[in-house]
């Protein structure tokens, strides 16, 4: 398959990845930012005035005003469904920032794995993800629809991997293109919350009620990140990514039951799963957000790469990893806001840190983009860390 595309142009993600010296850091960044329903975003989506209206054109993950042209009104995974819609998106920021930013990540999202599971997962504008039947307790039958379903994770997900190998045709070796999943304990999370959640309520009765069935649930669903990322790599993915976006609601002592293992079974099987395909093995990153007490069993989790969020101070951080992994983060997306004074800082402070990037970092912001953010913003900041690390 990797045989069908065009060399690789720039590999500066892969080397870095993979704990080599570099000339300087790879850097990319993730649309999608933070929008929960009480955001300003969502507000001044309620209740638009002309001013807003305008506004509305840097809401999270819409950052670029080619993403709504190419988006039009089409329904959120209708664009996921679409190899061609889901490539054009995929490539927008590579062409606007060309030069600027050394990978791609293929435009999808993590919740078409409870889809594959048999749930219907809305995405409703502006709000965020849904789920009209969360799963409510062990026994609501939900629950054993779902764990007694077979997925056949290569066809209910076909067309994510007709999009990467779309995306890596159309990237003619530019750049290389991540794959990515969400992690079990964050897909739990949607599960049964059936949408973002600020109190978590739902996940908190599962694991401290239901800690068996939490625990089968993700195993099940680990054995199908491991299946879905080896057919993501066998497409074109050429790093992947595992994105636990809830860690930080965790306590270490549940983080150590409930996440951990599981983040661990997806870096212990992947490999294998690939040679038994008769595929090399990819870069492998984990991004625990929130979960700032883990890093150390994180560095030894069998990832190459570890994200971090802002929370985390570069240098030490950077200590404490101590060459194990590569590294990724960790601006405070807020900073964009600050205009190009606060950038500058921001990237100072943390090529510092990170000791130039010669080795063992891959930057990035902590998260995506955040609404509101001026893309020249973005710009300088890719600008400035090029200027900063020369
Ligand atoms: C938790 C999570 C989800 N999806 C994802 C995560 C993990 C990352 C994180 O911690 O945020 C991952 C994701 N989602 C998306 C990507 C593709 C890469 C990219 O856009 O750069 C990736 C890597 C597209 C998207 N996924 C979503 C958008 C916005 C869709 C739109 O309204 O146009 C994009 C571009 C929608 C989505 N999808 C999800 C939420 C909570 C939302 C609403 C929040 C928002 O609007 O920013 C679930």
């Amino acid at each position: 398959m990797q045989e069908q595309f065009e060399p690789l142009k720039n590999d500066l993600l892969l080397r870095a990845a993979r704990g080599e010296k570099v000339e300087r850091p790879p850097i990319w960044v993730m649309r999608q930012g933070e929008l929960d329903p009480t955001s300003e975003a969502a507000i001044v989506h309620e209740n638009p005035t002309n001013l807003t209206v305008f506004m509305q054109l840097f809401l999270a993950g819409r950052y670029l005003p080619e993403y709504h042209e190419a988006k039009a009104n089409r329904d959120f995974f209708e664009c996921c469904r679409s190899p061609e819609i889901a490539s054009t998106l995929t490539l927008q920021p590579i062409d606007r920032y060309e030069g600027l930013i050394d990978a791609a990540i293929i435009f999808s999202d993590i919740l078409v794995i409870p889809q594959a599971m048999g749930m219907v997962v809305e995405m409703v504008d502006k709000k965020g993800p849904h789920f009209p039947e969360p799963l409510k307790s062990p026994t609501d039958g939900q629950y054993e629809k779902v764990m007694a379903k077979t997925v056949d994770v290569k066809a209910e997900l076909d067309y994510v991997y007709k999009a990467i190998s779309l995306t890596r045709f159309k990237l003619k070796g530019r750049v290389p293109l991540i794959g990515f999943c969400g992690a079990p304990w964050t897909l739990l999370c949607y599960m049964v919350e059936g949408g973002g959640s600020k109190m978590f309520i739902q996940s908190k009765t599962w694991v401290y009620k239901y800690p068996t069935e939490s625990q089968a649930l993700l195993q099940k669903i680990a054995e199908i990140c491991v299946e879905y990322l080896a057919l993501q790599v066998a497409a074109g993915a050429q790093l992947v990514q595992v994105f636990d976006s809830w860690a930080g609601e965790l306590s270490p002592a549940s983080f150590a039951s409930f996440s951990l293992p599981y983040l661990r079974h997806i870096s212990a099987n992947l490999p294998k799963r690939l040679k038994e395909m008769g595929l090399e093995p990819v870069p492998m990153t984990v991004f625990a957000k929130g979960a700032w007490y883990a890093l150390d069993d994180l560095c030894e989790s069998g990832y190459n790469v570890v994200g971090l969020d802002w929370l985390h101070d570069p240098a030490e951080a950077f200590r404490i990893a101590n060459g194990r992994v590569t590294i990724q983060g960790n601006a405070d997306p807020g900073m964009l806001y600050g205009g190009r004074p606060a950038i500058t800082a921001t990237v100072e402070r943390m090529v510092e840190g990170f000791q130039k990037g010669k080795q063992g970092w891959i930057c990035n912001l902590g998260h995506g983009v955040t609404p509101f953010v001026d893309p020249e913003h973005l710009k300088f900041f890719f600008e400035e860390i090029h200027r900063l690390t020369k």
